[in-house]
């Protein structure tokens, strides 16, 4: 018989007291929770899975933005492939490595170029495919070994990485981008041939890499693909800004189709989410040149305006046709001329939404709706804090990396985050388990309004545009439901077995698809 000192719910009890050991050190709480990842998958689950707003931040965004940065120096043993240019020619060889091919159903794949708002990390960036990997785990119900990270390796163009005797990976320059390119067509083959029921998730790539392979293989790869940063960032603001848009409208009387966005930053995830919030608005039936209208760009030059030359091609969408004037330049000019309703950071530009941006945005509107995306946390444009404080308490808030909850003036206010973690393990759920072809735009776009209808009336009346993260997994669950509902169709579905199944046995079928922990943690 087990000592009851060993039963199985003690040293859940016992390995959270020696994580919380660790105080505030973070970057130590990384690696204890790797290692227990290593060593007992299924105790790392439970604790994850029934201490998410806990956990959450120490293996993904803030802390593994740290983990990134120290990884060729923390890392201990390998948990994902590493695929590199000098492998051209024997990719598939080195796919064959991975000892779980026939249950691999979803990929994390970064080149590590753009690794949260930090930049070029090179091999260093491997760490966020793994843990966006737990979250598929935990958040969704993706069997442990059905996830694969992959972090490729085309050199690196940070100078940190190329002088570090320790860094992991080719202590050389990237690659062009005909090299790159004809790697990247090896790799997608030859996962499609090694792993033939994979779903691929793009993640960090730098901006023209992102809308480049994201266009490339979403309509021509043997495996479905999409990209985290434009259309997994791009579904959860929008469902954040649905519900904060009611809320802001029945505050102002404005009519929903009045919502006027203006986003700080025109990368892959600004652009990516400005594209999904015009459904916002062609859903209130507005047609698509109206919706466009709705939405300004600033990027590291001022107010993006298509007379600018040499403008990039992800910009020239949303570029200004209206404006004629000296080019805008600052933000705050920028919101006296546009008077937006909502003002979205995807900029990196800790503290961008200043103390007087932040009270002009409040002048504007009586729930200004202000979203600082970025991450990681120290790279936020403002602080849940100073936001609260600034605007009174009337803001409708959301940030890509989590904040506390605040009290002010007696009043607890509860801050969403807007991170695509709440959408991306539902909209690969749902994918796989409908053996889709293609990830359309229909199901990321809809997958966005499940996660919006998500909210419980609790939550709504706390004024929260998110749900709870101790939910995902319930949410999730309603996202992967509706994802398939949608491939169905759009007819990019082939599990023939779902096709006859109304929503609520679709619902049902899910639930009893998500794997667990065995460990019990009560
Ligand atoms: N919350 C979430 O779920 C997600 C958050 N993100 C975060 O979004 C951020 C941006 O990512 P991504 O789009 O890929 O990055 P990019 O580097 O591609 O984009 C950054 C954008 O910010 C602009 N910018 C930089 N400095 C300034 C400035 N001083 N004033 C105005 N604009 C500026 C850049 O301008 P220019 O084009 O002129 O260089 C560029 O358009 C990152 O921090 C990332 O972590 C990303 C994905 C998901
Ligand atoms: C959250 C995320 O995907 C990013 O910051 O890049
Ligand atoms: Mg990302």
């Amino acid at each position: 018989m087990t000592p009851p000192a060993l039963a199985q719910n003690n040293q859940y009890k016992r390995t959270l007291l020696q994580l919380r050991s660790k105080g505030e050190r973070n970057l130590e709480k990384y690696i204890f929770l790797s290692s227990l990842k290593q060593y007992d998958e299924d105790m790392f689950y439970a604790i994850l899975m029934a201490n998410m707003p806990e956990i959450c931040p120490l293996i993904y965004t803030p802390t593994v933005g740290e983990a990134c940065l120290e990884f060729s120096h923390i890392f201990r043993k390998p948990e994902g492939l590493y695929v590199s240019i000098e492998d051209k020619g024997n990719i598939k060889n080195i796919l064959k490595i991975w000892p779980k091919k026939a249950e691999t159903r979803i990929t994390v794949v970064t080149d590590g170029s753009r690794i949260l708002g930090l930049g070029d990390l090179g091999v260093n960036g491997m760490p966020i495919s793994i843990g966006k990997l737990s979250l598929y785990i935990a958040g969704a119900g993706f069997k442990p070994e059905s996830t694969l990270p992959i972090c490729l390796d085309l050199g690196t163009n940070n100078p940190k990485n190329l002088e570090d005797p320790l860094y992991l990976g080719l202590r050389q320059k990237r690659v062009g981008d005909a090299e790159m390119d004809a790697f990247m067509d090896e790799f997608m083959d030859a996962m499609a041939e090694v792993f033939p029921k994979i779903l691929v998730q793009f993640e960090d790539f730098s901006t023209e890499h992102a809308f480049h392979y994201l266009d490339r293989y979403r309509h021509t790869a043997k495996v479905p693909v999409f990209n985290d940063d434009i259309q997994g960032t791009g579904a959860v603001v929008l469902s954040g800004f649905v519900n904060a848009a009611k809320l802001s409208s029945d505050a102002s009387g404005r009519a929903l189709t009045d919502h006027k966005v203006l986003f700080l930053g025109a990368g892959s995830a600004g652009v990516g989410v400005a594209k999904q919030v015009m459904s916002f608005f062609t859903l209130q039936g507005m047609s698509e040149a109206d919706a466009r209208n709705r939405i300004y760009f600033i990027d590291s030059q001022g107010l993006i305006t298509a007379d600018r030359p040499k403008l990039q091609e992800h910009k020239k969408y949303f570029a200004r046709t209206d404006y004629s004037g000296p080019p805008l330049k600052g933000l705050s000019e920028i919101i006296d001329y546009v008077k937006p309703t909502a003002l979205f950071g995807l900029s990196t530009m800790k503290g961008a939404f200043t103390q007087e941006v932040v009270e002009k945005m409040a002048v504007l509107n009586p729930r200004p709706i202000i979203f600082p995306l970025s991450n990681p946390v120290s790279l936020s444009e403002c602080e849940f804090k100073e936001a609260i404080e600034w605007t009174d308490g009337k803001v409708i808030f959301a940030s890509g990396s989590p904040f506390l909850p605040y009290t002010y003036k007696g009043k607890e206010y509860y801050p969403g985050q807007g991170n695509n973690m709440y959408v991306f393990p539902g909209i690969g759920f749902g994918g796989v388990l409908a053996k889709c072809t293609h990830v359309t735009n229909s199901m990321v776009e809809n997958g966005s309004l499940a996660l919006a209808d998500s909210l419980t009336q609790e939550e709504r009346d706390l004024g929260m545009i998110y749900p709870r993260l101790t939910r995902v997994r319930e949410v999730s669950t309603q996202i992967a439901a509706r994802v398939i509902h949608i491939a169905q169709e759009e007819k990019v579905d082939r599990n023939n077995v779902l096709r006859n199944m109304d929503d609520h046995a679709l619902l049902e079928y899910v639930q009893k698809r998500s794997w667990y922990p065995s460990v019990k943690t009560t």
